[in-house]
């Protein structure tokens, strides 16, 4: 029956309830986002049932709580238990000023997949990953998903379809063609900025760029975002062929709201990947299966890959496209993104 939602759009659903505060549900199991979680709905979930924590494993490092489920931690949730409490768990920036937050009892029993599935779902709505999950009776009109590999698939790799194209002349490169691609999960679309009409039968100029609000239209110094995607962009001008795919991974896919957490958190003198654990996020949550199958559905399966990172390079290659070459995109770096560049180097594998 084609008008009962796909699984697709079900999770499309899903991301916004969350994002607007609404819980789904998970396998039975009520779900909210602390990040969006309003005092009534708090007080009405917690009638329902015992409500638990689900925190990641890096943010429960950070709390000292035990991890006993490997990747997260689920807490049960002390009797006075209010707002304040949850969203001082979930959100590192009070940290420093409140450091003590326990004692905090983690689970052991039980299956964690609906507290696991939850936490995903949070990460791709670009929401703080702390979710309260609640066993009890289901309220009618709430989303309903279920764990499973089938969802799993479709967080890391959405189906993309292109939208439309058009020319879009730019300075460093006059012949320039801009696709848009949409995902069916209705996740942020990809751009491909095609320059010239790259052979399809010989490796191409290729860049795999992650939206940086601040580097890339702000002209921010805190990274080397900027001048890498006007540096690319002239190289393949200068070739006269390649191709840039935008990807809107903002932040190394935590979005801009958890990117400034982090830049918050390194103000107080986290490093980037300090930063991005405190939250809760790996260091990067990128995936580059998106990458990999929009430049196959654009006719290329060989690339020279634009790029300092050689995870870039394997994903590709793991997803079954040859990177010919590695052309590197070292900028000369300032004195607000050295430490930066450097932290890049030697946590993230960056060759710099
Ligand atoms: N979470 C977080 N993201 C950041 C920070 N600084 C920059 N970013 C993001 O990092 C990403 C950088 O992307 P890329 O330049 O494509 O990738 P890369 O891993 O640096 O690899 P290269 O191909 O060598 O440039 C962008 O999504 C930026 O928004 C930061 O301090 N924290
Ligand atoms: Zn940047």
């Amino acid at each position: 029956m084609s008008l009962i939602p796909t699984l697709a759009e079900t999770l499309a659903r899903a991301r916004a309830d969350l994002r607007m505060g609404l819980p789904v549900v998970i396998d039975g199991h009520l779900a909210a986002a602390v990040e969006t979680l309003s005092p009534e709905r708090l007080a009405d979930l917690a009638g329902l049932g015992a409500p638990v924590l689900a925190l990641t494993d890096r943010r429960a490092g950070t709390l000292k709580a035990r991890a006993y489920d490997g990747d997260l931690a689920r807490i049960a949730l002390p009797g006075d238990a209010g707002l304040s409490w949850l969203r001082a768990l979930a959100d590192p920036a009070g940290d420093l000023m409140t450091p003590l937050k326990g004692p905090l009892t983690s689970l052991r029993d039980g299956p964690a997949d609906a507290h696991r599935t939850a936490l995903a779902l949070a990460k791709s709505a670009q929401l703080l990953p702390a979710m309260l999950l609640v066993a009890g009776p289901v309220p009618p009109g709430l989303t309903v998903l279920r764990s499973g590999p089938a969802l799993t698939q479709l967080l890391a790799a959405p189906h993309l379809a292109p939208v439309a194209r058009a020319r879009v002349p730019l300075l460093p490169a006059e012949r320039t063609r801009l696709h848009v691609f949409r995902p069916d999960d209705g996740a942020e679309e990809h751009y491909a900025v095609e320059i010239g009409d790259p052979p399809r039968d010989a490796p191409v100029l290729a860049r795999l760029h992650s939206a940086c609000f601040t580097g890339d239209v702000l002209g921010s110094l805190k990274c080397d975002c900027g001048p890498q995607l006007q540096a690319a962009l002239g190289a393949m001008g200068q070739a006269g062929a390649g191709v840039l795919l935008y990807l809107n991974q903002e932040g190394r896919g935590i979005g801009l709201a958890n990117k400034m957490r982090a830049y918050a958190l390194q103000d107080q003198g986290f490093d980037t990947v300090e930063a991005n654990h405190r939250l809760g996020f790996e260091d990067d949550e990128r995936d580059f299966r998106i990458g990999a199958a929009l430049l196959a559905r654009m006719g290329f399966a060989r690339v020279r890959l634009m790029t300092n990172n050689p995870r870039k390079v394997a994903m590709l290659t793991a997803q079954g496209l040859e990177v010919t070459e590695r052309v590197p995109l070292i900028m000369p770096p300032n004195r607000h993104n050295a430490a930066y560049l450097d932290v890049k180097a030697q946590k993230s594998g960056h060759l710099l």
